[in-house]
């Protein structure tokens, strides 16, 4: 058993540590031994030198006159890179509005990892998929905990147990092991009718829209046909958004809606406005309390129709909706999702699934009218797939929908929604990179900036679903497409997201052509949790006539 001395390169060299080396060790074993003592996050990287002279032996390491310095990627150890700020703002003139170009700028200027401070809030945020995947992975460096530099801080619900809700919490263990099994694929299967009840009421609106001539505001009709859906599945409430075409949100929508853009308001100005008695953060408080209300009346509601209690499997596929299942399903052990935690984890999942979907059907809209040649691939896809007006859309027939599935997929890797899951550090620790994290500062992988790095994808900014055909996509590093983030605490409702999707897109594309209003340049919201286009105004005109089968779709079935 041999001593040797070891430094951090790029720390003092009187920083060293006495680390006893067993002669049995290999050299991977090495590595990992020194990686535990200075908190080095992925071992592999480790290069050992001495007077520079590299070491490739755990004997050279161990018999090297000491200290031997450590290196990380063959870099220095360092501290993350970024903008010098101005006094108080920091960089917030830097990055607002456009945080999105100006995050890509920052990238390519400092590299994989940097470090903004906005209003007093620090923030790391790596366009690296390996970076990405160590934070995501619940572990001994990262976790999901929501401290002050963290962008969900002013939404905090520790009841909630997921989403607004640290990992280390029984809350969330619970919240956890209740809430996904109602929304797991086959689960998701069961409310495919629902979903497609729900897209054909609103197109009664659309063809109204239409018969009028008149363009609509995308977004704003998303919201309502994404609420409408995810209402239904979380509470149970029909929002009647499409009663006719002017009529209102409901509260619970406009609620959550305010909630998001509340939070996004006060996160980005910084603790000490989050504290004001008055203003926005004082309006925070008054609609979460309100939410609250209302939820707990739609789970009196629901109550009171007396029903049965299953395992959480068998609930999932009988549940009406998620306030049903929340009621009914129970545990092996008997146990149930105790009240404390159903209020705030229904408001969570309703707000996380309508304003996400809502999103992503508006950025769905706008692919179709501003890359060539989509819509018309689409709909010669549904043609070729015997659709028409009766079709059911199960996910047996959507699974055929192939370049559907490539079209989501390249919008989301485009346009995804979600941009900002923070993970945070459980220690001082080192990144790949050689890049220092203190201990309870947020990392943040950036998700469009991962979906967007040239070192990943080709021509990152050209809208191309046939790149999902590729070797080099299907080949793509791991945590280079996260559009749903990873690990323990990423998206529990990707599969009814997707599924809605895809039961509402092929609706809308064979009833209607879609063109843009106007020509003015599309803006996503800059101060909104989420990625939305603000000002895409559409017309929807009901198809007269469709494309013939494509003659390979005809000759296949002749053939
Ligand atoms: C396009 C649609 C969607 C996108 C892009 C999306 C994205 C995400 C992402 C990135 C996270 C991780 C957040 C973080 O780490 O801070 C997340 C979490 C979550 N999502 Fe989604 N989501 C979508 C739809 C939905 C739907 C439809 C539901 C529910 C009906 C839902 C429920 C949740 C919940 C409850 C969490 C928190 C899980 C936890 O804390 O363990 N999402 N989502």
């Amino acid at each position: 058993m041999a001593i040797q001395h070891f430094f951090l390169l790029g720390e003092p060299a009187t920083a060293t540590r006495a680390i006893e080396i067993d002669s049995n060790l290999d050299f991977d074993g090495l590595k990992h031994l020194v990686a535990s003592y200075f908190a080095i996050v992925n071992p592999s990287g480790i290069g050992f030198q001495s007077q520079e002279n590299a070491l490739q032996e755990v004997s050279d390491v161990s018999s090297v006159e000491g200290p031997v310095a450590i290196s990380i990627d063959g870099h220095a150890v360092r501290d993350v890179p970024g903008p010098k700020g101005l006094p108080y703002i920091g960089n917030f003139l830097e990055i607002y509005p456009d945080h999105l170009g100006n995050h890509q700028r920052l990238f390519e200027r400092y590299g994989p990892v940097i470090k903004t401070i906005t209003m007093g809030r620090t923030v790391y945020q790596t366009n690296d998929p390996d970076i990405a995947t160590i934070a995501f992975a619940e572990s001994d460096f990262f976790t999901k905990k929501l401290t002050e530099d963290h962008p969900l801080y002013a939404l905090r619900t520790p009841a909630a147990g997921i989403f607004l809700g640290d990992t280390d919490t029984e809350e969330w263990r619970i919240a956890h092991k209740f809430l996904p099994p109602a929304l797991g694929p086959k689960a998701v299967r069961h409310y495919a009718p629902t979903m497609q009840k729900t897209i054909e009421d609103a197109i009664k609106v659309f063809d109204e829209l239409d018969e009028q001539g008149e363009s609509w505001n995308a977004y704003q009709y998303m919201l309502k046909l994404g609420s409408q859906a995810v209402g239904k599945l979380t509470l149970g409430i029909n929002f009647n958004h499409f009663a006719s075409p002017d009529a209102p949100l409901h509260e619970m929508t406009l609620l959550i809606a305010e909630l998001l853009s509340l939070n996004k308001k006060v996160t980005s100005k910084g603790n000490w406005y989050s504290n004001l008695p008055f203003g926005d953060p004082q309006r925070l408080k008054e609609v979460k309390r309100r939410i609250e209300e209302m939820v707990e009346e739609s789970i009196q509601a629901a109550a009171r129709g007396g029903v049965e209690d299953l395992p959480l499997q068998d609930a999932a596929l009988k549940a009406a909706n998620m306030v049903d299942y929340a009621i009914r399903a129970t545990d092996n052990k008997g146990e149930k999702l105790p009240k404390s935690s159903l209020v705030w984890a229904l408001i969570v999942a309703t707000a996380a699934g309508f304003t996400t979907t809502s999103s992503l059907l508006s950025w769905l809209l706008y692919g179709l009218v501003t890359y060539p040649g989509m819509q018309e691939r689409l709909l010669q896809e549904l043609v070729d797939n015997d659709f028409d007006e009766e079709a059911l859309l199960t996910s047996d027939y959507t699974d055929r929908l192939v370049f559907q599935d490539k079209y989501i997929k390249e919008m989301q890797r485009k346009h995804n929604p979600s941009f900002q899951p923070g993970r945070t550090a459980k220690t001082d620790l080192i990144l790949p990179g050689g890049y220092k994290m203190p201990k309870d500062s947020v990392i943040i992988p950036a998700l469009h900036h991962i979906h967007n790095n040239p070192q990943i994808w080709s021509d990152p900014a050209k809208f191309d679903p046939d790149r999902w055909d590729t070797e080099e996509v299907k080949n793509r590093p791991k945590g280079s497409y996260l559009p749903f983030a990873v690990g323990s605490r990423m998206c529990i409702g990707f599969n009814f997201a997707l599924q809605e999707v895809k039961v509402f897109l092929p609706k809308l594309i064979y009833r209607y052509k879609f063109t843009q209003e106007g020509d003015t340049a599309v803006e996503y919201d800059p101060m909104f949790q989420l990625i939305r286009p603000n000002n895409l105004y559409l017309r929807a005109e009901r198809r007269v006539k469709w494309p013939p089968k494509s003659k390979a779709t005809t000759s296949n079935a002749s053939s």
